[in-house]
């Protein structure tokens, strides 16, 4: 039977890996390539079928980092078995490089080259619905996706699974409950890879009565080989397994052996479950902010319209 696939930031490095394998390991794989770029997603819709010829891959326009998009993205989408949230920036980043060689001869040095902790900085910007866009990419565009998917993901009789792109640069000291979209500080990508961890641990608790949305968050630490390939790992062995035999609170990372073969291991994730809650809430109480500035937005612009049609 068809199964759909719909992969967010399809058009490169992990996400394009990943479509590559799942049209290696299922005939029966219906790509949906949800990208912002539509000229790259072109490109990666060719690239696919030069190599599965026979393989059904659509394309869907789908910006995560404007509110807008998504809503519009999300009115297309009929049927999803698989939800791979993948899309991410790191803007700028800079690179200490005094902790970098101070680590270099450590006893930290593996974890260093894993999680790149303590290392890098990022400059972030506003984004035009007015919010951080590291936040808004890696973590809000998704969420309202989630929001606006919901029911289709959660239909009687058919499991859909939610598959989050996570990092090991995710790091509780860099998120802030009270700064969630990290605006005072310098480390937006790993505060939004930590909120997305624990958001995925909030939708597992607030939508599984509803049964069905299994959120998995994922970590890559390819210590030794860094390729997209192997940065799919876990994204594509979690395809492959049953959804009950997966872990809610664990992380499962993508790593590779000494010997250059890969594998996947699960991890139990160091949150804290009262947090997670109240950032769902904060993510809820945002939504409908953020709502309601978009449908004022849009009113505006119809009376601007209608006042510009008016004088004509
Ligand atoms: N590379 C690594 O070492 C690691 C990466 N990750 C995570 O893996 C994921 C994929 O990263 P990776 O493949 O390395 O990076 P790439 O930059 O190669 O891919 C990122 C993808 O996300 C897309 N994207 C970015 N912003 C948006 C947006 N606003 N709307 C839609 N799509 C968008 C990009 O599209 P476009 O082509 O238009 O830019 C691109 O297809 C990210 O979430 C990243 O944080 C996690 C751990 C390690
Ligand atoms: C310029 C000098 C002196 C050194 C540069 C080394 C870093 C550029 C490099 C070391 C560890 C790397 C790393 C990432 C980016 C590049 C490094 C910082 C990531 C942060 C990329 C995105 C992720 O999500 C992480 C898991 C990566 C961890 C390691």
């Amino acid at each position: 039977m068809e199964r759909v696939v719909i992969v967010t930031g399809a058009s490169s490095g992990i996400g394009l890996a990943l479509c590559e394998r799942l049209l290696t390991e299922d005939k029966q794989v219906r790509l949906c390539l949800a990208c912002r770029n539509v000229q790259r997603a072109k490109a990666a819709r060719s690239a696919l079928l030069t190599s599965h010829t026979n393989a059904r891959v659509d394309l869907l326009h789908l910006d995560v980092g404007s509110v807008e998009s998504v809503l519009n993205a999300a009115k297309v989408a009929n049927r999803i078995d698989f939800m791979y949230l993948n899309a991410g920036i790191m803007p700028n980043p800079q690179v200490d490089v005094g902790a970098f060689f101070k680590g270099l001869f450590s006893s930290n040095v593996i974890n260093m080259f894993a999680t790149a902790e303590g290392l890098l900085t990022q400059q972030d910007r506003l984004n035009s619905d007015g919010l951080q866009e590291v936040f808004a990419t890696n973590l809000f565009g998704h969420f309202i996706l989630i929001r606006e998917l919901e029911p289709l993901l959660c239909q009687t009789g058919h499991t859909s699974r939610v598959v989050w792109t996570s990092s090991s640069n995710a790091r509780r000291s860099a998120f802030s409950i009270n700064d969630i979209q990290h605006r005072e500080g310098t480390e937006p990508y790993s505060s939004s890879k930590y909120a997305s961890d624990m958001l995925s641990l909030a939708l597992n608790r607030n939508m599984n009565s509803q049964v069905c949305l299994v959120c998995s968050p994922l970590i890559f630490t390819n210590t030794f080989t860094l390729t997209p390939y192997n940065g799919a790992e876990a994204l594509h062995w979690l395809f492959l397994q049953k959804p009950e035999s997966l872990d809610p609170r664990a992380k499962y990372h993508s790593l590779t052996s000494g010997l250059g073969k890969n594998y996947t291991k699960p991890r139990l994730m160091d949150i804290d479950g009262e947090m997670a809650e109240v950032l769902f809430s904060k993510l809820r109480e945002l939504e409908k902010v953020v709502r309601r500035n978009l449908c004022e937005r849009n009113a505006d612009n119809e009376a601007h319209q209608r006042y510009l049609s008016d004088i004509e």
